[in-house]
């Protein structure tokens, strides 16, 4: 009797574990962004557009770039400090092989779609580890390159834990959308944003989990 017992629990156990085994293996895939993104017109030329759920099987993305991305911490000038970074970050050049292979389809759908409007593909791949919510972007626009002076796109794909990014016009401190990026959500930051309106991920004293952002922009926008 006990014996049956035994084996019914066993059997109930392994059948649980192959359907997380199951969950976990879960196609990575891309769904269309054809009549599925939204634009929010900003002010001064500046728009996001919005997909949630664009990636599907976002656990098993999660994981693989968790462990296979060359994640590095980073010290920054602060006024007379060197401070720590709060993020982990990796940069993939536009030669460089991407840590899966949903992320070069991820670029390509991207070119297809933006293409014509942005008049150039997507290159390069960004990507930020906020280990927790401690870890933040502080106020920016990505004014490294062109987008300091010309209207272009930076696409994220987000995976992970749910992070609030926020935006406000340039010169303004008051924060005026808050846009909350969950496991597989993208949002694209467009026209004049870079340059006319800025971003940031702030600090969060909730208990969050890890969040990985993926930010695809073409050549010579940083
Ligand atoms: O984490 C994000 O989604 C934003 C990252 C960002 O703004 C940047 O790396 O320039
Ligand atoms: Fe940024």
């Amino acid at each position: 009797m006990s014996a049956i017992t035994v084996a019914t629990t066993s059997r109930t156990r392994s059948a649980d574990l192959q359907d997380s085994l199951l969950d976990f293996a879960e196609d990575i895939d891309l769904a269309p962004l054809d009549g599925a993104v939204e634009r929010r017109t900003l002010t001064r030329g500046a728009w996001v557009d919005i997909r949630p759920g664009w990636l599907q099987g976002a656990d098993a993305l999660m994981s693989k770039l968790v462990e296979g991305v060359g994640w590095h911490a980073e010290r920054r000038q602060m006024y007379e400090r060197v401070v720590d970074v709060p993020r982990m970050l990796c940069f993939y050049d536009e030669d460089d092989a991407l840590p899966d292979p949903v992320l070069d389809r991820a670029k390509t759908m991207l070119s297809d779609y933006y293409g014509a409007e942005l008049g150039e593909p997507f290159r390069t791949a960004g990507m930020c580890l906020y280990r927790d919510g401690r870890d933040s972007v502080a106020w920016h626009g990505d004014t490294i390159g062109r987008g300091k002076s010309e209207d272009t796109m930076v696409a994220i794909l987000s995976v992970g834990a749910a992070r609030v990014l926020s935006l406000r016009p340039r010169g303004s401190t008051t924060t005026w959308a808050r846009y909350p990026l969950g496991h597989g959500d993208l949002i694209v930051m467009g026209g004049s944003c870079q340059r006319t309106w800025e971003h940031a991920i702030t600090k969060t004293a909730k208990p969050v989990g890890p969040r990985i952002s993926i930010q695809f922009r073409p050549r010579g926008v940083r």
